[in-house]
């Protein structure tokens, strides 16, 4: 039987620094068949789909995109908070469930001749997830997929980004917030 990949991800309720009900996923990547078979399953969806690269979001987004991307033979491209990134650059502010940031990737990585899918451990408002895919798209790149283990459905954010022409796929969803 495959792996219950929901009960590895532990829950903290009123996570101090946050305020919300906190989905963690470091009880997931812990766990050697946890992380890989996460890793797979994402990667299955997308095989024979022409993905040139994946694009992981700082931080949690990094773990399972550089795992995607390897599995897809395709390129990783991060996204990185504001300031981060040592070449030119290409920004976008967005807002959280918890504040305002900035993300940036660097300019001239990927254009119209790449398809790019979006990796991120978790979707709430969606703000980080639709700031990224507007990013990467102003390059004139193809993001028309993004993929979560997380999706915090009551929420919205999925369904926002699927107003943006983005197919969106999670391993699992959790009510509650
Ligand atoms: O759908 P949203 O409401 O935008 O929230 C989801 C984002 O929030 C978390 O990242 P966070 O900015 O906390 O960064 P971290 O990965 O460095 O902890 C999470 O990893 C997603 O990237
Ligand atoms: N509820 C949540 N749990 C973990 N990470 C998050 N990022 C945004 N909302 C979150």
């Amino acid at each position: 039987m495959s792996l219950d990949l929901k009960s590895l991800v532990r829950t903290i309720p009123d996570y101090p620094k946050k305020g919300i009900l906190f989905r963690d996923i470091t009880t997931l990547i812990e766990h050697p068949e946890g992380f890989r078979e996460s890793v797979e399953r994402i990667a299955a969806t997308y095989r024979g789909r022409d993905i040139t690269h994946v694009a992981g979001i700082e931080a949690r987004g990094f773990i399972f995109g550089a795992g995607v991307a390897i599995a897809l033979g395709a390129g990783f491209v991060p996204i990185r908070k504001k300031g981060k990134l040592p070449g030119e650059t290409i920004g976008q502010n967005y807002a959280l469930e918890y504040g305002v940031d900035t993300i940036e990737i660097h300019a001239g990585v990927v254009g119209p001749e790449h398809k790019v899918l979006l990796v991120d451990d978790l979707i709430a408002t969606g703000g980080t997830a639709i700031a990224a895919v507007g990013l990467l798209r102003r390059t004139g790149t193809v993001c028309d997929d993004a993929a979560f283990v997380i999706d915090l459905p009551e929420i919205g954010g999925a369904d926002k980004l699927r107003a943006e022409g983005v197919t969106v796929s999670s391993l699992m969803a959790f009510q509650g917030h």
